[in-house]
Parts: C-alpha cells; structure tokens; sequence
C-alpha cells in the first residue's frame, strides 16, 4: 500500500451462517449427521475493494441493513472479515454503536480514560485532554455519574468528544450522531469539517444524502452487501435516491445505469472539492465566475420515485385526486430543474356541500422539515360555499430553488364546520420529487437564496 492511502480494502467480504431453527445450530456443533449443512451463508458484505486516500472525506451510504455498519466494524477491527484483507495507515478513532468501548458502571470521566487509553494515549496526554473532552461532551455534573444512566444524547456527546480529541489521523463516525440534538449535531459537523480540511481523513456512514453531499468529497454506495459505485458525492447521492424510490422490479434498470456509469468511469479525482482548476478568472482586478461551465441536466419522470408509504388520512365532504407535477409543456414530471417554473396540480372532488373552503400545499424534506408552502386564502376568506358534486382543479405554481436531493410535496383542503376550520382532506407525501443538481450553483445547503459574492482586488 502506498504511503498516501489512508485505508485499503481489498476483495472483503462477511458472511454470517443463518439457521432457520435454533436447533440447527446445536446440530451442526454436534456434527450430527456429517454430510448435511444446517445453515444458509449470508453475505452481510460481499466482495467488497476501495482505497481511500489521506485527506479524503469519504461517505458511505445504502439502505438498511446493505452492509454499512459490516463494513466500518471491519475498517475499525471490531469484526474479523470472512475473506479479503484491510489495511489501515494511521490511528483510528471510531464512533461506532452507542456504548462500543465504553463501561457501563464507569462514570463518564472514569470512561474517557479508558477510552483514551485504548486509543493508545499515555495518562499524561489523557490529563492534558480532559478538559476539553469534557467542555466539548457539555452534560454538566452528569460526567460524574455512571454511563448506564446516560440518555442516548448524553453518551453520543461523550463518545464524539473522545473520538474527535484523541488527535486521530482517521475518524470515522457511524450514524450515532444522528441521536445528539440539532445544536450539538451542528457543532459535531462544525469539528469534523475543520478534522477535514486540516488533511485528515474521514469515513462517514449517514442515511442523509444532503449530510454526505455536504461533508464529504466521495462516496461509496452499499446494496445488499455489495458496493455497487464509489464517485463523486453528489453522483452517488442522486444514484442512492434512485436506488431507494425504486419498485423491486424496475431495480435491475437502475443497476444497470450504475453498471453502465462504474464501465465508463466517473473521474474520482474530479469531486466537487477537489479540483484543483479554477472556476474563476480575473477581469480588471474583478474575479468573475466563468459561465457555462457544465451543462444541465433535463426533467423527467422518474416512475421508480413514488412514496412507498403515504400516511392516509379519512376525508369529509372533499377528495383530492389526480395530483402531480407539471412542466411548462403540461408533461408530468417528477424529476425537477433548478429555478425553473413547475406547476403542482390537483384535483378536488366535493361530494358533500362545504363551505369556507382553502386549498394548500407543502414542500418537505425527507426528514419532515417544512421547507415552503403556500394556501390558496388566509383563514376566512376562502370559497365561500361549494355545491355537491363539483369538482375544482387547483393549480400552484413554484420555482424550487433547492439542493439536489428528495423532497415530498403534500397537498391540503380545509373547510368550515361548525365554526371551525377543518381538513376536508389531505394527502400527505402525495409526491416524491427529486431536485436534479444544479451545476453551476454555488449554494452550499438547502434553499437558494439568490446569494451572490465579489471579490475585489487591493
Ligand atoms: N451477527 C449477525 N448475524 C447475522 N446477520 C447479521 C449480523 N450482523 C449483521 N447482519 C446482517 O448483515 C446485514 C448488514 O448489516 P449492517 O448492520 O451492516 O447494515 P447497515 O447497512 O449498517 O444497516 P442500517 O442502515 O440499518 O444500520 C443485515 O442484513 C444484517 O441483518
């Protein structure tokens, strides 16, 4: 292995034996009868290689249960690999599972030591770095107390603390800090980001896209065990939302495109953070951004992107049907441009007669947070009254101005009964949409602001 390889996997693979009846196991320990196998193999990782270089940020992602944790126990040596080889250039420290290395009776600060210690720090360095680990971890009095009556917050504090102050030239963190709050979620990221551009290395496994997309320089995606691409973040992000609103039989077509992409070659070195060529040039001391740097990519209808499992409410007197997504064309698309004009269009049948009536929609994120919106009136000044039977079409135009990712769009009627306002009906996640990359963005998060900068020259 080369001096500037951080972490080397080669042809790794974990198999489990799986045994349909407890008993099989007593049975095959016995070797009861000789020539008969009691289990099944179960690859939880299957033939998997990647090098991963000093200073990269790399994030690893799939759905559950593709081999993700697998694979970082076996990066980590929490798990010996069944076949194949990993080599590690550097000290490692690692978050895994909440409560891996700690001792449940050992109060918090009893913990750092032996954490530390484990981490190959001499007593002397740990005294040095009590201090901070403990205004990092920030539970207060706690860290005097046993771990075991730490809530799920309280120990990822303290386990990020340690990992992060042992001056590790290899973190890796599993989705543990996912459980911390957002401000301390925030402040974990803040830490790993300057980890990362002080040349370090860092391997992440996160079910966030928008996280890996943010944090880290390439990705590998994981599925049932195999690694089916390693590129550029974004490309992989885009690939595992594909892969993750999938029908199980149209999977194939999408393996297929990734098998097409690995064929071809995506230029690993040419991730959005490290390409070194400049996206400016300077005209009379201004540093403009060059135009037409990479071509967009067009809408579609993507018909793996349909939500798997929309929350269904009971309607009353109203029911919405017939929603989508339109284009200026008037096509139903799903895959949707940067800053271009979309139309959300639904249809309400009234079968009972109602009245004060509002129209709405909502755009969300995977994870529930309402990014915009809009209703057709303010409280009380909706149609006043809607005869039985008619059926209205209700038309929201929008220009989504978000990050490349998966959004769910959900749309609302509400009435007056009974001198209260209520739902007529609603449709909650009604449609999936995905936002194509918006290549010559500069945005680095959600929502676009329509943020621009200068530069000037002295
Ligand atoms: N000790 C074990 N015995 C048998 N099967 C196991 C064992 N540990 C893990 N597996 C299986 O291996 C597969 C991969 O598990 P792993 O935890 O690595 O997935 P993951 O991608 O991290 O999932 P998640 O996103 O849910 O955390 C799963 O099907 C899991 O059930």
């Amino acid at each position: 292995m080369t001096e500037e390889i951080a972490i080397q996997v080669n042809n790794v693979s974990k198999i489990y034996k799986l045994y349909d009846k407890p008993i099989d196991r007593v049975n095959e320990s016995l070797n009861f009868i000789k020539s008969k196998k009691y289990h099944r193999e179960f690859f939880a990782v299957n033939d998997v290689s990647f090098d991963i270089k000093k200073g990269e940020t790399v994030g690893i992602i799939g759905k559950n249960g593709s081999g993700k944790s697998t694979l970082l126990k076996m990066i980590t040596g929490v798990l010996t690999p069944s076949s194949g080889n990993i080599q590690i250039n550097g000290k490692i420290s690692a978050l895994l599972e909440l409560g891996a290395g700690f001792n449940p009776e050992y109060s918090g600060r009893q913990n750092i030591y032996l954490n530390a210690s484990m981490m190959g720090l001499t007593k002397e360095e740990i005294e040095n770095k009590v201090p901070s680990i403990i205004e990092f971890a920030d539970i207060g009095p706690h860290i005097d107390q046993p771990v075991k009556t730490y809530s799920s917050g309280m120990f990822v504090r303290l386990a990020f603390a340690v990992a992060i102050n042992v001056d590790p030239e290899i973190l890796i963190v599993d989705e543990a800090l996912a459980v911390g709050d957002d401000l301390f979620q925030k402040k974990c990221f803040s830490r790993i980001d300057a980890f990362k551009k002080s040349g370090k290395t860092v391997l992440f496994v996160s079910h966030s896209g928008n996280l890996i997309v943010e944090l880290c320089d390439k990705a590998i995606l994981m599925n049932d065990g195999e690694k089916l691409i390693m590129g550029p973040s974004n490309t992989v992000v885009n690939l595992y939302q594909k892969l993750l609103f999938t029908p199980k039989d149209k999977l194939n077509n999408v393996k297929e495109q990734i098998e097409k992409i690995n064929h071809f070659g995506i230029d690993n070195n040419k991730s959005h953070t490290s390409d070194k060529k400049s996206d400016f040039e300077e005209h009379r001391g201004i540093y403009h951004l060059k135009e037409g740097l990479l071509d967009e990519q067009e809408e579609y209808f993507d018909e793996g992107l349909i939500p798997s499992n929309p929350i269904l409410y009971e309607n009353k007197g109203a029911r919405i049907f017939d929603y989508k997504i339109l284009n200026y064309k008037g096509e139903n698309i799903n895959v949707l441009r940067f800053g271009k004009k979309y139309v959300l269009s639904y249809k309400v049948h009234f079968y009972e007669k109602c009245q004060n009536v509002r129209f709405g929609m909502i755009i969300k994120t995977k994870t529930g947070i309402e990014i915009s919106g809009a209703e057709t009136a303010k409280p009380g000044n909706g149609l006043s009254s809607i005869d039985v039977n008619n059926i209205l079409t209700i038309e929201f135009e929008f220009t989504p101005k978000l990050a490349a990712g998966v959004y769910f769009l959900r749309c609302g009627v509400v009435g007056i009964e009974d001198d209260t306002e209520i739902f007529l009906d609603r449709q909650v996640d009604a449609i999936a949409f995905r936002m194509l990359e918006h290549k010559k963005s500069l945005m680095n998060s959600l929502v676009d602001f329509d943020i621009t900068s200068s530069i000037y020259k002295l």
